[in-house]
């Protein structure tokens, strides 16, 4: 089902689709090309560094239990000896850190993580669900490991509720990237090869998503040093056997490979606890407002800036200089109004476009964005409340109306309205504190709810001993009335300030601004702090 706007998955479905170009979020920065060192450590591939974290993530489920899955549970997890080789997960998750926050976890990046590499390795496309909870404590341990009997290893993947065929599809699938290390595995490499620059490969390309560790292990020339290594860790070969070859023999067709590649995938990312619910497979929006801000001018207009982001049917971008995109909108009181159409242009940074266009993502999954920009100025009396898209291809085209997947139109709120230009932080200590920056947040709430309560929420991004991944607290700090030094009070609003220390761990966060409480709450959300960070207030 298409998404409507807004939608918790928003920010996933930004990640998703937005991986270069105009507006990129960057996740494939840390797999991109396939053979990338991670961390710039050259001897960690990052995209087999991240395949390997969503296995020792996810292995350790109970289905029956209705526990564990990919629920980032791993980051407490590191120090036992099931997870030898903790490099790769903190590369991953120290990576993946940058885009957490309090609109995606890390469980839901992990798999987002996933489909990335698939699709820079060339691998299958999977259809990736949103909505992952991230575990707060340890979970039961049982990542299988290199020792283990077929048996053992049955016992674990079936407790996580992979049957046999897919068991031995997900370790051929995951091992078609990335190496054995030696200096974290010297049993397996052997003698003389201890060092953190032996690393032993599965197959001939390591850095491909193909079949090559089958066909090499069916031919018998394989490498893999699970399958030729010292008997006891020849994990790779007992699983092959586990089923007299039957599945390997299978997988020796690319395509054959491929499909079953992402149907386990695909398992293994909607392997979650029973009390976490999956959306349905994320699709792009086909029209989506790509960072909106209302904003009030001392003079009293509304302002209106942003982008459409427009999802190019055939990826065909030839004629779009002749693209005319509009927003027809509603006012205050949501009627349409005469004249009340707000005009686009195409963006000319990065040439106006984005999405996925890395080399392996464009032949079989590439979707291309164009976006058009708009700045707006409406009289605060009239005001905005939801607005359509419409997009003429050509002169002579007929508009088609974009909706919001039937909704009625893409909805806004001027009730609370955050002024970026009056609000900033500084560059100073706060009150001599030289772990805190002096934050001033100025909103604009409608003179109806003046009387009531306005705060500010702000996400903190605390560092933790000993954890990768920062946690996210939330601090709330009450906004007073403000008659305004030097900003006329806009007709309709009454100002609202508050001066607040923020920790350095906020500096580059989110916050809110919120009017009112429980049921009665309007909310400006998700604003950065890094769009107000050092400089001043006007
Ligand atoms: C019985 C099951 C498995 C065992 C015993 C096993 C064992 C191992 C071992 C010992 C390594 C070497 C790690 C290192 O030196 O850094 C490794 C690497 C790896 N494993 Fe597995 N594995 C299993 C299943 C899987 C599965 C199901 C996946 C993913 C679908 C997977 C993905 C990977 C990847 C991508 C690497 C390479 C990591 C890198 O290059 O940094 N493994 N595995």
């Amino acid at each position: 089902a298409d998404l409507t706007w807004p939608s918790p998955y928003d920010e996933f479905e930004d990640i998703m689709y937005l991986q270069t170009g105009y507006a990129r979020r960057g996740i494939v920065d840390g797999v991109n090309p396939c053979s990338f060192n991670s961390g710039g450590n050259s001897n960690l591939q990052g995209s087999a560094s991240w395949i390997r974290t969503l296995f020792h993530d996810m292995i350790t489920a109970d289905i029956s239990a209705g526990t564990g899955g990919l629920d980032a549970s791993l980051l407490y997890e590191m120090d036992r000896p099931e997870n030898k080789g903790t490099a790769a997960f903190n590369v991953t998750y120290g990576f993946l850190s940058s885009l957490f926050s309090r609109k995606i976890s890390m469980a839901d990046l992990t798999a987002l993580g996933t489909y990335t590499v698939l699709g820079v390795c060339g691998g299958p496309l999977v259809q990736v669900r949103a909505g992952r909870i991230d575990a707060t404590e340890a979970g039961p341990s049982g990542v299988p490991g290199p020792t283990h009997s077929t048996e053992t290893m049955k016992e674990r993947f079936a407790t996580a509720g992979f049957n046999v065929t897919e068991m031995i599809a997900s370790v051929a699938c995951g091992h078609t990237l990335g190496v054995v290390h030696g200096n974290d595995f010297p049993e397996i490499a052997g003698p003389g090869r201890q060092n953190e620059t032996d690393l032993l490969p599965f197959d001939s390309t390591k850095a491909q998503f193909d079949n090559a560790l089958v066909v090499e292990y069916i031919h018998g020339n394989t490498s893999n040093p699970l399958v030729v290594g010292p008997e006891a860790t020849n994990s790779d070969k007992r699983v092959f056997l586990a089923d007299s070859n039957i599945t390997m023999n299978y997988l020796q067709d690319p395509k054959a490979f491929s499909s079953m590649c992402g149907h386990v995938f695909e398992r293994m990312m909607d392997t979650v606890p029973s009390s976490v619910k999956l959306s349905d497979p994320i699709t792009p929006y086909p029209i989506k407002p790509n960072n909106p801000k209302i904003g009030l001018t001392p003079s009293g207009n509304i302002t209106f800036t942003g982008s459409i982001r427009v999802l190019l049917k055939d990826k065909n971008s030839a004629g779009l200089e002749n693209w005319v995109v509009s927003m027809p909108y509603a006012d205050r009181n949501r009627t349409a109004c005469d004249g009340c159409t707000i005009q686009t242009r195409p963006a000319t940074f990065q040439g106006g476009f984005g999405g996925n266009s890395v080399e392996s993502f464009k032949e079989r999954r590439s979707f291309t964005i164009a976006f058009f920009e708009f700045n707006a100025s409406i009289p605060a009396s009239t005001s905005i409340s939801k607005f359509n898209v419409t997009l003429k291809t050509s002169a002579s085209s007929d508009p088609e109306t974009y909706d919001n997947n039937g909704s009625g139109g893409f909805p806004l709120q001027d009730q609370v309205i955050f002024l970026e230009p009056q609000s900033c932080i500084t560059g100073d200590d706060f009150q001599g504190d030289t772990s805190k920056r002096n934050m001033t947040i100025v909103a604009a709430v409608r003179d109806e709810r003046a009387d009531k309560p306005v705060r500010f929420e702000v996400i903190i991004k605390q560092q933790r001993q000993g954890f990768i991944v920062d946690e996210l607290i939330k601090q709330t700090v009450q906004m007073e009335q403000w008659t305004g030094l030097g900003v006329a009070k806009p007709v309709g609003f009454t100002l609202f300030k508050a001066t607040y220390g923020v920790p350095l761990g906020g500096l580059l966060s989110t916050f809110d601004v919120i009017s009112g409480e429980g049921d009665d709450e309007v909310v400006d959300e998700f604003r950065k702090t890094g769009d107000i960070g050092s400089k001043q207030c006007f």
